[in-house]
Order: C-alpha cells, then sequence, then structure tokens
C-alpha cells in the first residue's frame, strides 16, 4: 500500500491514475514510495516557521495579533521565506523568528523532541518522514501552513 498520507486519484482530463499527498498537497504520476530512511525513531526533534490564516484554528500570532491573511496569501508568503532560506539568504531559525506567527518563533521554531501523539498528524506524519537536516514542503494543519526542519 502507499506511504503514510498518500492517496491515490484519478486524472479527471486523462482518466489516468495519479498520486495526491494530503498533507503537502503535492501530487505525481508515479507511484510515491516509501522515503528510504523512513524514521522509526521515537522522537524526532525539528523547528518550523508556521503561517497563520484566517481559518485557523487559532487566527492569532503568539503576539496577539489577528490574523487576516487568507489561505492563499499564508502559502504565498511562506514560498517567499522558503525561497529565501533554500537560497542561503538567511537561515530558517532567523526567518522562524522573525516571521513565524507560532510562539516558537522566539527560539528560532524550536519545538524541542517529540514523540508520535504529540503533534496533529499532518505535522507528524512529514516530520518523521524527513531526514536530519532536511527541510519539508508546505504543510498543512488545522494551525496553518508550516515549513518543518528536522534537526534532530
Ligand atoms: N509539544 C510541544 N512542543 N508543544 C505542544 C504542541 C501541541 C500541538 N501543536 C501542534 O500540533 C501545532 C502544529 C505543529 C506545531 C504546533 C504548534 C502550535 C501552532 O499554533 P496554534 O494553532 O496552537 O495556535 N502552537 C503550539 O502548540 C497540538 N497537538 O496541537
Amino acid at each position: 500500500d502507499l506511504p503514510s498520507g498518500w492517496q491515490k486519484k484519478q486524472s479527471r482530463s486523462s482518466g489516468r491514475d495519479y498520486y495526491l499527498n494530503i498533507y503537502t498537497k503535492e501530487s505525481q504520476w508515479e507511484l510515491p514510495t516509501e522515503p528510504a530512511e523512513r524514521n522509526r525513531a521515537e522522537e524526532v526533534q525539528c523547528s518550523h516557521l508556521l503561517v497563520k490564516h484566517n481559518e485557523s484554528r487559532r487566527p492569532q500570532n503568539y503576539k496577539g495579533e489577528k490574523i487576516t491573511r487568507n489561505k492563499e496569501e499564508a502559502l504565498a508568503l511562506l514560498q517567499g521565506y522558503m525561497t529565501k532560506i533554500q537560497m542561503g539568504k538567511a537561515s530558517f531559525a532567523e526567518m522562524a523568528r522573525q516571521y513565524s506567527d507560532c510562539s516558537s518563533a522566539t527560539k528560532g521554531g524550536d519545538l524541542g523532541p517529540f514523540g508520535r501523539g504529540a503533534m496533529q498528524k499532518p505535522f507528524e506524519e512529514v516530520s518523521f518522514s524527513l531526514k536530519v537536516g532536511e527541510m519539508s514542503k508546505p504543510v498543512w494543519t488545522d494551525s496553518g501552513v508550516h515549513i518543518i526542519l528536522r534537526t534532530a
């Protein structure tokens, strides 16, 4: 069966089967394979940069400011941050500190070590599938949209 988070879909236009990851919303034609280093570790440590939107479960940031942006605007912002990090213009921690809507921003996004069951499922699944040092694609939870960096 498929690695966690992946679902088989049928293309409306061509009728061909394709695969959709319900956590990152990415889609692909080829059968998704389990990440080689699929992590069976009991605990991982991750940092994250969270951009909330007006449908977030708590639409305010840790400074108490109300979040009014919509999902589309939140994703566009997050993609901009990802690009800056990927181009080495700023570190993940600096960007999380400056832009994350989660209180972990004060710690450069660090959430500390956590095991399964601590975080919302989409966040947990992607966190446990990352290699140490790897950054995720955008991940959607009830909190908003995140990028995750596995640090241990
Ligand atoms: N164990 C640690 N370090 N803290 C407890 C985390 C509780 C956990 N939190 C989450 O799953 C969201 C998504 C991933 C990170 C996270 C952080 C949220 C995001 O902000 P919010 O939507 O809450 O306003 N802020 C704090 O909890 C949960 N089961 O709700």
